[in-house]
């Protein structure tokens, strides 16, 4: 049988899927697994395609320090145990830069490109380029495809893609690309199916895991998004501050003295909400703390969302609905139900019993902005490029016409 490997290391975890190519270019999901919980309670589950377990096996916090070694755990297993060879390989490749604003095939050109990024999505790009060099390495046949986390926002308009600095850096690539591409890419391919006449429209899209941001959607297109030049910027996340005065940055290397990779590795792996709280980078692990630090982190979380929701409504000029998805959306129901207290002043009205479910409405019909919750599938997008590259030698671009 024919399948396609899709490869999704994120911030806390490493995500799989293996897809049976079936006829007329159809996919049919075989494996869904994933490492998660990398740096707080570290687990391999995967699932086959009809949700029987295959895999549940918890470790140690230092078996599984980081997204390296989640890789090689799951790799052994995709290996050795569910003996998947497949016939290519789909990556989620965190930054594409000015370049790729489409899906690629990938090859020596191609990686040596993506490496020049490396400094600015260092908690993902090193971990999504090691895995197809290594497959370059060992089979060089082997298609692998690269899906980019940056390609579904070049849709945004100018206003959305400078910085107030002079244009050459601009020229150079000093832009706000956002993130969470292929999530949101999903999310707007699945909401015509649930609501199609909503999709159309003006819609806020919260993708909130352990990174997150959240995108504004006019037509089913991004014209705007909290994240930035990096996946540092917007909203707080498990280990990075979201938005920050610059001045911060320059304070800590001119009053603490702090290198360039120094306050890098700061800003990465020790803010956010485990900085704040000094509890946890895990939004279980806070909601289960009686530590008022980790009580600060949650309410500033569910503030900065409230903030981010104002700023996006305004890009749109108004709003339709409201879309929750990634880890934290997809899960807390008490998040969710904090989130929808803070639109209220947008007519969000929850249906507390809805949002226990896990329903997909969780607003009442009297909320003047319907609120879903829609779970992502970033594997499956990345798996339907890497077959039309297969197939047509190409896979759709982005850049349709640009939504004013
Ligand atoms: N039931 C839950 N309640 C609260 N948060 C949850 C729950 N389940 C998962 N999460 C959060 O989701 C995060 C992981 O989200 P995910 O989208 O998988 O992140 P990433 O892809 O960035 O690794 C975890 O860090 C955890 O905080
Ligand atoms: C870009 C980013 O922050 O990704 P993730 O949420 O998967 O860590
Ligand atoms: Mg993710």
């Amino acid at each position: 049988m024919d399948t396609i490997l899709v490869i999704n290391a994120g911030s806390s975890s490493v995500k799989f899927q293996v897809f049976a190519i079936e006829g007329e270019g159809r996919l049919r999901r075989l494996i869904k697994g994933q490492m998660d919980g990398i740096g707080s309670r570290p687990r391999l589950r995967a699932n086959g395609a009809t949700g029987d377990p295959m895999a549940d096996r918890a470790y140690p916090i230092e078996a599984i320090p980081d997204v390296p070694a989640a890789m090689d755990v799951a790799g052994e297993w995709l290996r050795n145990e569910a003996r998947i060879h497949p016939l290519a390989v789909g990556h989620r490749v965190v930054h594409g830069g000015p370049e790729y604003e489409r899906p690629v095939l990938i090859d020596h050109g191609v990686v040596a490109r993506l490496e020049r990024f490396v400094s600015l999505a260092p908690l993902h790009q090193p971990h999504n380029l090691a895995p197809i060099r290594s497959i370059l390495a060992s089979l060089p046949t082997l298609p692998q495809v690269a899906c980019f986390d940056t390609a579904f926002h070049r849709t945004h308009g100018p206003l959305a893609d400078y910085y107030a600095i002079p244009h050459q850096l601009h020229a150079e690539g000093v832009r706000r690309y956002g993130f969470h591409g292929l999530s949101y890419e999903y999310i707007s391919k699945t909401l015509p199916q649930i609501a199609p006449e909503i999709a159309k429209r003006r819609v806020i899209v919260a993708h909130l895991g352990s990174g997150a941001s959240m995108c504004a959607m006019k037509g089913g297109q991004s014209v705007e998004s909290t994240m930035g030049f990096t996946a540092l910027d917007g909203l707080p996340m498990g280990t990075r501050p979201g938005q920050l005065d610059p001045g911060v940055v320059l304070y800590l290397m001119s009053e603490k003295g702090m290198s360039a990779s120094k306050v890098q590795d700061f800003l990465y792996r020790d803010c956010g909400l485990k900085g704040l709280s000094g509890v946890s980078n895990d939004m279980r692990e806070l909601d289960a703390s009686a530590d008022p630090q980790a009580k600060l982190a949650v309410d500033y979380f569910v503030y900065r969302i409230g903030l981010a929701a104002g700023m996006l409504a305004a890009a749109l000029q108004g709003l339709d609905a409201f879309v929750f998805t990634a880890g934290i959306g997809e899960n807390s129901v008490g998040i969710r139900a904090r989130v929808a207290e803070q639109l209220g002043w947008l007519g969000v009205v929850l249906d507390a019993a809805e949002n226990e479910r896990h329903s997909r409405l969780i607003s009442r019909q009297n909320s003047l902005i319907p609120v879903y919750v829609v779970p992502t599938d970033e594997e499956l997008m990345i798996a339907q490029h890497t077959l039309a590259l297969l197939m047509n030698g190409h896979s759709p671009s982005y850049q349709h016409e640009r939504v004013s």
